[in-house]
């Protein structure tokens, strides 16, 4: 298949540059012009200047333009796909739906954004009147990763700028391509130059001084691991920027002893092996109440082990490469240590075909909660499975983690239900489902995963400000 680059021909440099490679293969696609902190403090004085005209639109005004760049989107979603599959790795079939999943967050942004409702407060005091406003915070700068590189910055710019801001993003050094594609279409939608700006980059160490230091930018919104994090967040410290968050992930799959393993099968391997196990909300350790631990493993194993594992570009590919081989080599340390501490390998357990970004799904049984990889963000495809007794040993293990983002479990049990979900320290639960992701929910973590949500009508909070107006005089 010959990767259509036309959505990005502008962006391509023809000499050096940003070089970005295919995961399946590490051959080159193509090459793209990067910035440096001067060039992105030259974008950011762009963006400032595009704000004031874009804030002034209407609501609607915006969320005509949105909708114009929510409907190319969808009209060019084979190539973006096939591009996201070309630089990112995963399964043609996944990137089909990271495009639509992405284009959800622009097509329901432009309709919050037309409901930033204010308040007029009942004034406890004679001929004075108290009246609340949402404002746009004004220039903001946005970070993201290579592991969903379309949907990670339509979840933050579709409400930025549906609220009146513009947005200056730095996209992963790994997935330039389909950020550069949707800027593309956003100026191809009439979405004016400066609203939205992607900074391709190799250093994103000095560009990202920039994005969290300058004085202009009012908003800084990352996603990516949660030492990154960290570090960014002490960065924004300086200027006092508002902060949202969405970090790393460990994610528990309880699976109780009322379930229907078979639904609960079924959640375990898209929660699992999604993107080769390289998303924030994967399952990350499966709890197996004792009674059902058999009969799971032999449903688990015997599924997964039909999976095909290839060049996501490949229709029928369940299992695409991991990102680079730091990764891969990051999942062999974590197997590798599985076993040293007694962990029995059920499936896989090393790289498939021994070759490339590739490694075989893997099931590790026998295998205690003490154990490393029950404290590490796997992000490859790897399900330690470990066995429980009690629903509150379940729960002291589900939550003994930094982590904060998603946990699943599976119980036919109401009354459980209620119980477990109340307990999980966690920002999202899928209580019999594997998958949770939607653009109308609040996505996003406690503790060390983050702070702040995406989606939803509360999504768009992150990118507003608050003003109060006491009206006297007016007896
Ligand atoms: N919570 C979520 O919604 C969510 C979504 C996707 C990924 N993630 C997390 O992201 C991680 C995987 O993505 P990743 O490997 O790209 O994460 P990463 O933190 O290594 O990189 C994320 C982004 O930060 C940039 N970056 C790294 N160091 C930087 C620095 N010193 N200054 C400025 N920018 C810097 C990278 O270039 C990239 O654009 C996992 O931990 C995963 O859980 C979380
Ligand atoms: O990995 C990060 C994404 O947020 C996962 S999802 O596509 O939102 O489920």
């Amino acid at each position: 298949m010959t990767l259509d680059l036309s959505l990005v021909t502008d962006y391509i440099s023809h000499g050096t540059g940003l070089v970005v490679l295919n995961p399946a293969t590490n051959r080159v696609i193509t090459t793209v012009k990067e910035y440096d902190a001067a060039s992105v403090e030259s974008a950011v004085i762009d963006s400032e200047r595009a704000f004031k005209q874009w804030s002034h639109l209407t609501a609607k005004g915006r969320a005509e333009l949105l909708q114009k760049w929510y409907g190319l989107i969808l009209e060019n979603a084979e190539g973006l796909a096939q591009i996201i599959t070309a630089e990112c790795g995963k399964p043609l079939a996944e990137a089909r739906g990271e495009v639509a999943y992405g284009a959800s967050f622009i097509e329901w942004f432009a309709e919050e954004g037309k409901r930033m409702y204010g308040d007029v407060i009942p004034s406890p005091l004679a001929g004075k009147k108290i009246i609340v406003q949402k404002q746009p915070i004004g220039v903001i700068s946005a970070i993201t990763p290579w592991n969903f590189p379309i949907a990670m910055i339509t979840r933050k710019v579709a409400p930025a700028l549906a609220a009146g801001c513009t947005a200056v993003v730095k996209p992963a050094e790994t997935t330039p391509l389909s950020a550069l594609a949707l800027e593309a279409l956003a100026l191809e939608a009439g979405i004016p130059k400066g609203v939205m700006k992607i900074i391709p980059t190799t250093d994103p160490v000095s560009v990202g001084k920039v994005l969290t230091e300058h004085p202009v930018i009012k908003k800084f919104s990352f996603t990516g691991s949660t030492p990154v994090g960290k570090l960014l967040m002490k960065q924004c410290a300086g200027t006092v920027k508002k902060v949202s968050l969405e970090l790393g992930g460990n994610a528990p799959f309880i699976v109780f002893n009322d379930a229907n393993i078979d639904k609960a099968v079924e959640g375990a391997l898209i929660s699992k092996y999604r993107n080769a196990g390289q998303t924030c909300v994967c399952a990350n350790r499966f709890y197996v109440q004792a009674d059902v631990y058999d009969e799971f493993i032999s449903k688990f194993t015997k599924a997964v082990s039909g999976f095909t594992v290839g060049n996501g570009a490949e229709e029928g590919t369940i299992v695409g490469p991991l990102i680079d081989e730091a990764a891969v080599e990051k999942v062999e340390g974590l197997v590798s240590l599985a076993k040293e501490q007694g962990a029995n390998v059920a499936l896989g357990g090393a790289r498939h075909n021994a070759c490339g970004n590739f490694y075989s799904p893997t099931i590790l049984t026998d295998i205690h909660h003490s154990n490393a990889i029950a404290q590490a963000e796997i992000f490859g495809p790897v399900a330690p499975v470990f066995k429980f007794d009690a629903e509150e040993e379940a729960v002291q293990m589900a939550n003994d983690t930094p982590y904060g983002l998603a946990a699943y479990f599976y119980t036919q049990d109401l009354g459980r239900s209620f119980r477990i979900m109340q307990a999980l320290e966690y920002g999202m639960v899928g209580v019999n489902e594997g998958i949770i992701s939607t653009e109308v929910a609040p996505f996003g973590g406690v503790k060390e995963s983050g702070v702040g949500r995406e989606g939803s009508r509360y999504g768009l909070d992150e990118y507003t400000e608050i003003k109060y107006c006491l009206l006297g005089g007016l007896s």
